[in-house]
Parts: structure tokens; sequence; C-alpha cells
């Protein structure tokens, strides 16, 4: 269960230029929400070693953040990764690989929840992409409005790669960025993008070296929308995102989800990807 802490503290977190602006932290063991009381925009880091695999307390604790930075009414939020080369690796495949039935149906629904809230929030919101984004990793910064990308990293949805179909919302946030050939290319490849090839085709915003510079990129991005009426900014977004919205029917999804990882095909293909990862 998520408490969120809330104190006063000195922000490490943007270097020497923001350490002196006072920040409430909101954070758990998996996901820090740091709000800098200066720009009023919060930072929300996932920290799930080795790799942000999203397993049902990553995502718990990511639901429970978007909840608390709602709540706060925070200038805008940007979504990075405490790891040095990896922002996340996506799915948790051991959620899906002969999984607990329970738990699985948990799993999912809370993955739609946190793409509900992230995609549908009213706030802005910007992803620092401090490291590789394959597949549910490149979800949630598809989710964001701007992304910015480190050098030399990966980003993607390789589902087809896998032998596994992207559900049909995740195929809608791609689509909200990427002209519809480009994302019918992409997910039938399953391709993995370099940095600067997702850059050139307009699915990241700008290339930086450090997760520093990612940040206050962000932060400027955000800062963007400071004289834009909080509301009015808020409906246009949700309207213009609408259709891809309502298009998910939870129900329907979560039905066909628990069906199809339940095939013996599906559940043989990830047991291989799994044993290649750990092979590796
Ligand atoms: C209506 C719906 C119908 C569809 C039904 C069927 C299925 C539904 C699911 C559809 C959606 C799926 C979306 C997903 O997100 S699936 C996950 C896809 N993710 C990946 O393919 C990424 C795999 N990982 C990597 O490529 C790399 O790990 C990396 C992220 C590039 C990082 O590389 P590196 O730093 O070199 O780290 P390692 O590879 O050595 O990994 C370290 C450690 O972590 C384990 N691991 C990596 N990724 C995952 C993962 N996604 N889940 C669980 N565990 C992972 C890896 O095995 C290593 O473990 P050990 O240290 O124990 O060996």
């Amino acid at each position: 269960m998520f408490l969120p802490r809330i104190v006063k503290r000195m922000s490490p977190l943007l270097g020497s230029r923001m350490s002196l602006n006072a920040c409430r932290f909101a954070s758990t063991d998996l996901v820090r929400t740091e709000v800098d009381d200066k720009t009023g925009i919060a930072v929300v880091t996932m920290n799930r070693k080795p790799v942000n695999s999203l397993n049902l307390e990553l995502l718990r604790e990511l639901s429970s953040a978007l909840d608390a930075v709602e709540k706060n009414k925070s200038r805008g939020m940007i979504l990075a990764s405490s790891l040095d080369t990896v922002f996340s690796a996506g799915l948790d495949i051991t959620e899906m690989y002969k999984p607990d039935q329970a738990r699985l149906k948990d799993f999912w629904t809370t993955l739609q929840e946190v793409w509900l809230k992230l995609f549908g929030s009213g706030f802005p919101t910007a992803a620092a992409i401090n490291g590789h984004a394959p597949a549910g990793g490149c979800l949630l910064a598809m989710s964001c409005e701007y992304r910015v990308m480190r050098p030399n990293l990966t980003i993607g949805l390789n589902e087809t790669q896998l032998g596994i179909v992207a559900p049909s919302w995740f195929m809608s946030t791609m689509e909200n960025i990427l002209p519809r050939r480009e994302v019918e290319l992409a997910l039938t490849l399953g391709k993995m993008f370099s940095t600067e090839k997702a850059h050139e085709i307009g699915l990241v915003d700008e290339i930086v070296d450090t997760k520093e510079e990612a940040l206050a990129k962000c932060t400027e991005f955000i800062q963007l929308f400071a004289r834009v009426p909080r509301e009015a900014r808020a409906l246009t977004k949700q309207s213009f995102r609408r259709e891809a919205l309502q298009k998910l029917d939870r129900d329907q999804d979560l039905q066909m989800f628990i069906y199809l990882v339940n095939q013996p095909q599906v559940q043989k293909g990830l047991g291989l990807y799994f044993e290649s990862l750990k092979k590796k």
C-alpha cells in the first residue's frame, strides 16, 4: 500500500541549479515523487532494479503517484528512471509467465489504470528517457506529451518480435504521435528505434547528453504552459485524446488479455524469451 510521505527537503535532483529549492517528497521504495517548490513540477522516478520492469507493485505505486500529482495540483509531471541505462524494460515477464490468475487480473487492471491516468491526465507531462524504453517502457514514455532522450539508446513497441500482440491502446498511443503508416510498420516489425532514428521520425522530441539536461528540457517544456489557463489546457488535451481513451473497453481488454496470455503457445514463447534474457 502506498502511503505518501510529505516532508520538506533540499533537492539533490537537478544538480546545483535546483539545489536550493525546497521540495516536497512523497516516496516509496519503488517510486520517488519530488515536487519542486519553485517550479511546482513533480518528478516521478521509477526505482525498481535492475531494469524497472513493471510488476504489479511498481504499477500500483505509479498509479498512486499519479493520483498524488493530480491532488497536489502540481504544474506538471516528469517521468524518469533512477537507473543509469534503462528507463523501463516494459512489463515484467514474470507477471505473465506461469501466472497466478488472480494476480494476473490485478496486474492488467492496474496497467490499464496507469495508462488511463497518465495518457488522460489534465496536467502537462514529459518523459526524461535516460535509458532503454522497450514495449511497456515505450508506452509510458509515449503517454507523456513530450520526450527527451539520451543518445545511443533504444525505444519502441517490440511485441511482435516476442510473438505477442501489442494491445490496441498501445497502438493508439503511438498513433497519437506518429503517422499511421509509420505506426503500422513499427508495430508489425516490432521495431526498436535508436534514439537518433526515434528523433528523426518524431517519436522523441529532443536528444540530450545527460539525465540532468533531460530533466531541464522537460521542465522547459512544461513551463511553456505557465501562462495558459490550466482548465482550458487540460480539457483541450483530454478532448484531443478522448477517442483513444474511450476506445479502451476495460472488461473486454482484460478478458482478451487473460485468454491470450494463458494460451500454451504464448506461454511457451514467453518462457523462451525469458530464458534468452537470462542467458544474455
Ligand atoms: C489484448 C492483449 C493481447 C496480447 C496478449 C499477449 C500478451 C500481452 C502482453 C502484451 C504487452 C507486452 C508489453 C511488454 O512490455 S512485454 C516486455 C517486453 N520487454 C522487453 O522485451 C525488454 C526485455 N529486456 C531487455 O531488452 C533488456 O533487459 C534491457 C531493458 C535493454 C536492459 O538490458 P541490460 O541492462 O543489459 O539488462 P539485462 O538484459 O541483462 O537484464 C537484467 C535482468 O533483468 C531481467 N529482465 C529484463 N527485462 C525484463 C522484463 N521485461 N521482465 C522481467 N525481467 C526482465 C533479465 O532477465 C535480467 O535478469 P537476471 O539478472 O536474473 O539474469
